[in-house]
């Protein structure tokens, strides 16, 4: 098995003052090369080479990032002596990337991406045996065709449910209603069930020749919300708003009023929620047909503007659009 590690930074590759110091670090310090030397036992599972790509905090990721590690990833899983891709990752916007990579990564071959919540200078560090699980699931037949992967505290989760539930805690990533995929303990992935939404190697987005994406922006629903925020967006560029609602994606009717002007004007408007279970129904809350909205299905508002900004590279159409918030 070959597997290739992609290295982008995050508190896998921090360094703090103090060894019982786990919050106040430098994330994106150790190379991935230094890192690797922690993780003595992969020798037995896989052939590894490795690149730093990047060593960023990951609230610096950006779409330039974004690109490149989609046409590295593409690249390498088109080679026939590359069996899988791991890529390090700083938590904080992990879910963002591997969503992105889930739905431009054009192949059935493992990709698992993989951070960490204790700096690599923190006594019980999290980050080798995270790496050591994240290279294991990357070497498996069992990964093959599951989608862009996200493994860390020994649970394996699908890129498109994953989120960050706790500020913390090395237990923070869970697919809080739709669950795990499965486990990975003493070196052997145990799969549950796997994603039935379009992804990679099914998937139709295709970036290799994309120079940037449109500007897609995310609003927050609170009472009494009067839409200042959404016409500045639109009014700095953004063609796409996703408006994390309240409820079932629901907003007063001053918003809705703001909304459906914006949306007259050709911008495409996304009701994702704040809440963090559930769906967002088309027609639900407000009716989607009337106002030409997109309902976000189950999406967050951080990965319904990954496929709203993916969706405007084909069509503004929002019925279009509808069908790919139900496909992805
Ligand atoms: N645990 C982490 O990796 C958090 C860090 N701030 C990052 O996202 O890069």
């Amino acid at each position: 098995m070959n597997i290739v590690i992609l290295a982008t930074g995050g508190t896998i590759a921090g360094v703090s003052g103090s060894a019982v110091d786990t919050t106040s670090y430098q994330s994106g310090i150790v190379p991935i090369d230094q890192m690797l030397q922690g993780v003595g036992p992969l020798e037995g599972i896989a052939a590894i080479t490795s690149e730093q790509i990047a060593q960023v905090d990951s609230s610096d990721m950006n779409h330039d990032l974004w690109l490149l590690l989609a046409r590295k990833v593409n690249g390498l899983l088109r080679q026939a002596d590359v069996d899988g891709v791991v890529i390090t990752h700083g938590t904080d916007t992990l879910e963002e990337t591997a969503y992105f990579l889930n739905l431009v990564v054009k192949s059935e071959k493992p990709v698992v991406l993989v951070g960490a919540m204790r700096p690599a200078t923190a006594l019980s560090s999290d980050g080798p045996l995270n790496l050591y699980n994240a290279v294991v699931l990357a070497a498996s037949p069992e990964a093959r065709g599951k989608g862009v992967l996200v493994a860390l505290n020994n649970a394996i989760n699908s890129s498109r449910d994953v989120t960050k539930t706790n500020t913390v805690l090395q237990d923070t990533f869970k697919a809080p209603e739709l669950g795990y995929l499965g486990y990975l303990i003493d070196n052997q992935p145990s799969f549950y069930r796997a994603p039935t939404r379009r992804h990679t190697a099914a998937s139709g987005f295709d970036v290799a020749d994309v120079g940037e994406f449109p500007q897609v922006d995310i609003l927050y629903g609170h009472v009494d919300d009067n839409g200042n925020l959404a016409r500045a967006a639109v009014r700095d560029g953004a063609k796409g708003l996703v408006y994390a609602g309240v409820g079932n994606g629901n907003m007063s009717e001053k918003m809705e009023k703001v909304l459906q002007e914006l949306q007259t004007q050709g911008v495409v408007i996304v009701r994702s929620t704040r809440v963090s279970n559930g769906i967002v129904t088309r027609n639900g809350a407000i009716n989607d047909d009337a106002n030409r909205f997109v309902a976000a299905d189950t999406l967050s508002p951080q990965k319904a503007r990954i496929l709203l900004m993916l969706a405007l590279l084909e069509t503004c159409d929002p019925l279009k659009i509808q069908k790919m918030f139900w496909e992805y």
